[in-house]
């Protein structure tokens, strides 16, 4: 009999396939509220855990007497209970290598579509505003030999330190825990204090991912270090950010603007007031979202499934440690 399992994301028809292959399958379309017991129930007999989104807790795993292995279809995962799911001697796979490029595509996109007032004007000429010569109120500031501060230089970071290095010749500073000989030596990256990285740097890209350490590492103090003309970039997770003491600098013009990708909240909530600012560009969580890398990652997350529920992790395993035996 083959081992059942949980699906709680919509995949591809290959994809879906080859799960079939190995899998009895029970989906949903994602763990919200109201499914949750739904899923209790399915969970019983459940062996393996695939999907995205959605909180995934003690009291999911409680309801799954039976669970072997969780694969999330994203590189981030702090929506699960990951010291849970180690107690319990369950390895969790991601998939990192998949959207590296694409999501360091997504923060250069940020970075010129906030300088350069991108969405503004292109609003401005929609809304039939260009009607002669245009003048110094739709001009933007320039992205090249600009200073890129990145603050978590992981595959990301490098990806994008890449293209800042390479694209646009900028100077590249870092913050990070550790030194990043390959961002140093590749392309020129220099290693600093996170407060001289605010202070120094024309664009602040925020690519960590939300842990205790993390949580509101950029508030109202590291806010009011940054340079009036620079700009802040988040495409880590929402919660890194202090997000009313964002608010509270942007209206002030303490900061020139913001360019967000995540936020505290998703989805934005309509009455933010991120919303109506025109020095910030929202986007709806789109990182890694093209049909491409959607595709490599669902892909990935599936492979590592089938590789977990035979014994067979060889990649991707966030809590490693459940492997040793
Ligand atoms: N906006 C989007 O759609 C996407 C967002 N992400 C987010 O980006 C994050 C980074 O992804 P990757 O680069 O693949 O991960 P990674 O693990 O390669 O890089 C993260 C880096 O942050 C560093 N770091 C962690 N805590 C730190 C701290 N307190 N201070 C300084 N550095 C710290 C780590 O040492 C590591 O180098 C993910 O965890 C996820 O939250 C990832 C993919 C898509
Ligand atoms: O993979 C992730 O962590 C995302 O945020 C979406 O791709």
């Amino acid at each position: 009999m083959k081992p059942s399992i949980v699906l709680y994301k919509k995949l591809p028809a290959d994809l879906h396939q080859r799960l079939e292959e190995h899998f009895t399958i029970t989906e949903f379309d994602g763990i919200t509220e109201s499914n949750r017991s739904q899923v209790f129930d399915a969970l019983q007999n459940a062996e393996g855990l695939l999907g995205s989104g959605g909180k995934i807790d003690k009291e999911l795993f409680d309801h799954a007497p039976r669970l072997r292995a969780v694969s999330t279809i994203s590189v981030g995962y702090d929506n699960f209970d990951v010291k849970e799911l180690t107690r319990r001697q369950i390895p969790m796979m991601h998939t990192p290598t998949a959207l590296t490029d694409t999501v360091a595509d997504t923060v250069m996109a940020l970075v010129l579509a906030t300088a350069r007032r991108v969405v503004n004007v292109a609003e401005r000429v929609k809304a039939g505003e260009w009607n002669d010569n245009i003048g110094a109120d739709w001009f933007g500031t320039d992205v090249h030999h600009k200073t890129m501060g990145i603050v978590g230089m992981g595959r990301i970071g490098l990806a994008l330190a890449q293209r800042a290095h390479f694209g646009f010749d900028m100077p590249i500073l870092y913050n990070a825990r550790s030194q990043h000989k390959e961002a140093e030596e590749k392309f020129g990256a220099r290693k600093c204090e996170l407060d001289e990285l605010l202070k120094e740097s024309d664009f602040v890209c925020i690519l960590l991912p939300m842990t205790e350490q993390t949580f509101h590492l950029i508030g109202k103090n590291e806010l009011a270090q940054m340079k009036s003309s620079a700009i802040l970039i988040n495409a880590g997770r929402g919660p890194v950010i202090d997000e009313p003491a964002l608010i509270d600098a942007l209206k002030a013009k303490t900061i020139y603007g913001a360019g967000l990708d995540v936020f505290e909240t998703e989805p934005l909530p309509k009455d933010s007031p991120l919303l109506s600012l025109p020095n910030v560009v929202a986007l709806p969580h789109i990182g890694s979202a093209t049909h491409e890398t959607r595709y490599d990652m669902a892909a990935c997350a599936v492979d590592n499934l089938i590789a977990a529920l035979k014994g067979d992790v060889k990649q991707f395993c966030v809590n490693p440690e459940v492997l040793k035996k």
